[in-house]
């Protein structure tokens, strides 16, 4: 019987404009909430684990041996303990896309991974300990901390890891077109296209 982890969802919403500390939570005026099914629809894939028993966690090991996540390792970002913090939170937040998928499972702590809509307009997705997520190969997207400014997060890769970011605009590269493609056609999605013909 699988373990009954007691927490809120996953919460995704959208972004204002503001300039403000990017580790606010810039909702809108009001809020305007993104579900979880048009994350999947955007190709961003979520469970919640148990965090707290992870090494020995059958569920854990269920989707890496599915995924062919043989690669793991644990970074904590915060201040104290991430070597060249200031450089790295900096490249975290400029916007960039990965030749593979980005698995990220918060052990502890939390913090925003943010990712485009079809619009180009931001949704915020607030992790939380207990989260994994899996932001698509070529799905534009970065990173910062929350206003706790502390996560420690299990990485996770199929091989030998990657962790290079392709810094917007990558739009003619094969892997951003093939996540257009598959992701962001049209057809695919839920808009009315009429009153712009
Ligand atoms: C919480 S993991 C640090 C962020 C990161 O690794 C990355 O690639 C952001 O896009
Ligand atoms: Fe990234």
């Amino acid at each position: 019987m699988g373990i009954e982890v007691q927490r809120p969802p996953l919460e995704a919403w959208y972004m204002n404009d503001s300039e403000e500390d990017q580790r606010l939570p810039h909702h809108r005026n009001p809020p305007e909430y993104v579900t979880l099914e048009k994350l999947a629809a955007l190709g961003v894939i979520h469970w919640v684990l148990d965090a707290d028993n992870h090494e020995t966690d059958p569920e854990l090991s269920i989707i890496r041996k599915d995924r062919g996540y043989n690669y793991t390792d644990v970074i904590t970002v915060c201040p104290e303990m991430l070597p060249s913090y200031e450089a790295k939170i900096k490249s975290f937040y400029e916007e960039h896309i990965h030749m593979d998928e980005e698995i990220r499972y918060c052990l502890d702590g939390s913090g925003y991974f943010d990712v485009r809509d079809p619009e180009d307009h931001w949704i915020r997705i607030w992790v939380r300990k207990g989260d994994m997520i899996v932001l698509p190969a070529g799905c534009y997207h970065r990173f910062t901390l929350d206003e706790h400014n502390y996560i420690m997060a299990m990485r996770l890769f199929v091989g030998e890891p990657i962790w290079t970011p392709y810094n917007r605009p990558q739009d003619e590269h094969p892997v951003r077109k093939g996540y257009v493609h598959q992701f962001l056609q049209p057809e695919l999605l839920d808009v009315d296209m009429s009153i712009s013909a």
